[in-house]
């Protein structure tokens, strides 16, 4: 067995060599000494093969029309919080339906991206991709034509299973199907399609709120249209390549590698997938379910603890809760008009949207690894910032200076003293007249439960009356300092979206050996799904507990803690092939002594220890080593 390995070793050492050579995204390693010059332009020379290689049109039309599974990712997550604000007037739904409509589609999303995994490895990616597009596309339609609620929830199940599916396919397939180089961008376009889709539906969120009725219908059913695009687009795409090599069908892999690499040389890339199929059934790392040899056998481990935490701490730093309450967000900064606080909230998805395609850029610039910490660390600053925003609001929130006679007895609205403790209870809202220069007879009054946007009784009760500069507040407070919030807010989204935002999905796409790739991915795609419903659902009773201030910092804390599993787990794996990924992993958490030269030649040492999480050198003792590279 150690044997084995050690001819491994040797082997990924003799393919490094060659991709040094051939791939010019591997500059990133570290060359130090007296043969740097002579590495640089072996660089320099790879690279400009490189550029002179042309990527072959259809690899782009493949990320397109796979990425449509983002874009339905966003449009589904996204549309339902507009949908959700006719919804529940026209049916008259009560808070527990409202959170039970929205929930269930991250629910089943939780629970289908873990049986995506089993349905990748035995039916193929392409297939999944299919099966997800038109789960979407029955999804749309039962939804649109729902008569009542308890359709509409089957409707939203149907969705979430597609989109469990989706997210743990799309960017396993987009990652097997693209050239090393490009690998980190098409991956982190899939994000771009998400975020993009998220986008797209607060606009058709804000277009159909003028629908006295069924805008509902559109906004949900408008999903059938890019998931009936996917489905028969990729009824003319290609099975990834390496899935069909796994499952012995080395013929069509090879016509689809000549597909997708157009006239480059594929029988290098073809041979490599092959040897380390063959390897790894020849190491044979353990028997029983792929979870379980996962868990047994320590780097297929190691990459799963990455995955899975990068995923978590993602939904930690607390971006749908920012997504979800953007608009109250907004409304806290001034801004008092529903419908405009609609149309802000779809700028908010457009920054997010924008910065995500500054990722795209970085991606395959910085790396992997130096994108996230960067974007880690301004998320967690701006975290603070956001809750400083809110301590300064909170404290200089306007008192309760009018109390109303109270026709509706019990209510525990009207005992609250200022509008800060008034709104964070779900129950109340802040009903204040203004002059423009100042508050004036402020009171806490219930809020109307079937439509917030308005008291139950009083000066503020029907939105028509409330003229003479007289506002309702609900779940915001007027201060003058909410401009921090709005400065927070944009400072997030521009530090989250282009790392901690795509990075996780797109690192999930390559660190898994490919037996234990789609389980890998369907366990991270599952952590995702079931944080994110976590997060958004506690958010409100959190901010009950903590105040909004306390709710952020608290995030704030939990990004950092992501700042330091970063730092120690992330290893670089920009410009890599797939099935060098893997050797990052394989560490013995070995300090080998490394020298830098041995007989006359340059060596590059790599210490890929899990706990330092950073491709220093490459390594070259046998025990600790992975691989190592000679550079002449
Ligand atoms: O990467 C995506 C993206 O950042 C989205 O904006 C967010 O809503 C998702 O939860 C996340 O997984």
């Amino acid at each position: 067995m150690s044997n084995l390995m050690g001819e491994r070793r040797k082997k990924v050492s003799d393919d490094g060599e060659r991709s040094l050579i051939q791939a010019p995204s591997n500059a990133s390693i570290n060359s130090q000494g007296p043969s740097s010059a002579s590495t640089g332009d072996l660089e320099r020379a790879a690279r400009k093969q490189f550029q002179q290689e042309v990527t072959p049109a259809f690899v782009y039309i493949l990320a397109g029309f796979s990425a449509l599974g983002g874009f339905l990712f966003g449009y589904d997550t996204g549309v339902v919080s507009g949908a959700m604000l006719l919804l529940k007037k026209e049916m008259n739904l009560s808070a527990l339906w409202q959170e039970v409509l929205v929930s269930s589609t991250v629910g089943a999303a939780a629970l289908s991206a873990l049986a995506g995994g089993y349905l990748n490895g035995i039916f193929g990616r392409r297939v999944c991709i299919l099966l997800a597009s038109f789960i979407f596309s029955l999804g749309g339609v039962v939804l649109s034509a729902a008569p009542n609620k308890e359709v509409l929830l089957v409707g939203r199940l149907i969705v979430g299973l597609g989109l469990g599916i989706a997210s743990m396919t799309v960017p396993v397939y987009m990652a097997e199907c693209s050239p090393p180089h490009l690998r980190g961008q098409l991956v982190t376009i899939n994000t771009l399609f998400i975020t993009g889709g998220q986008f797209i539906a607060s606009v058709i969120d804000g277009a159909f709120s003028y629908l006295r009725h069924d805008g509902w219908r559109y906004m949900l059913g408008l999903s059938v249209v890019p998931a009936v695009l996917q489905f028969f687009g990729f009824l003319f795409l290609p099975e990834s390549p390496r899935w069909l090599i796994q499952r012995g069908l080395t013929q069509k892999a090879r016509r689809v590698l000549s597909q997708i690499r157009g006239n480059q040389n594929i029988d290098e890339e073809y041979e490599s997938i092959k040897n380390s199929i063959e390897e790894e059934e020849k190491e044979g790392v353990g028997a029983g379910p792929v979870i379980w040899r996962i868990l047994t056998y320590a780097p297929a481990r190691r990459a799963l603890i990455v995955g899975c935490g990068l995923q978590m701490f993602q939904q930690l730093s607390g971006i749908n809760t920012v997504m979800y309450y953007s608009a109250t967000i907004l409304q806290m900064s001034g801004v008092r008009d529903d419908k405009l606080a609609i149309w802000l909230a779809a700028g908010t998805a457009f920054t997010n949207f924008l910065f995500t395609l500054l990722g795209v850029w970085l991606v395959e610039r910085v790396g992997r690894r130096r994108l996230t910490l960067g974007s880690i660390i301004g998320t967690c600053l701006s975290l603070t910032l956001l809750a400083i925003g809110f301590l300064m609001t909170s404290q200089h929130a306007p008192p309760v200076t009018f109390h109303p006679s109270n026709p509706t007895p019990n209510t525990t609205c009207v005992g609250y003293g200022s509008c800060d403790s008034c709104m964070l209870d779900p129950a109340c809202g802040f009903c204040y007249r203004d002059n423009g220069t100042s508050l004036f007879d402020s009171s806490c009054v219930p809020a109307n439960q079937a439509s917030t946007g308005q008291a139950a009784w009083g000066r503020c009760s029907n939105t028509s009356q409330m003229i003479d500069g007289t506002y309702w507040a609900y779940n915001y407070c007027p201060t003058s300092y909410s401009w921090i919030v709005l400065f927070g807010l944009i400072l997030y989204l521009a530090a989250f979206a282009p790392g901690m935002g795509p990075m996780p999905w797109t690192v999930n796409s390559e660190i898994y050996p490919l037996w234990a790739r789609s389980t890998g991915n369907a366990c991270s795609s599952g952590v995702n799904w079931t944080f994110n419903v976590l997060v958004s659902l506690t958010f409100l009773h959190v901010a009950q507990y903590l105040t909004y201030y306390g709710a952020f910092f608290m995030y704030s804390c939990l990004a950092f803690l992501g700042f330091f599993f970063v730092y120690g787990c992330l290893p670089e794996t920009k410009g890599r092939r797939l099935e060098e990924i893997e050797a990052l992993f394989d560490s013995r958490l070995c300090t080998c002594g490394a020298s830098d030269s041995d007989e006359g030649r340059q060596i590059e040492y790599i210490r890929p220890r899990i706990e330092l999480g950073q491709l220093r050198k490459r390594v070259l003792e046998p025990e600790c080593g992975i691989a190592y590279i000679s550079l002449q």
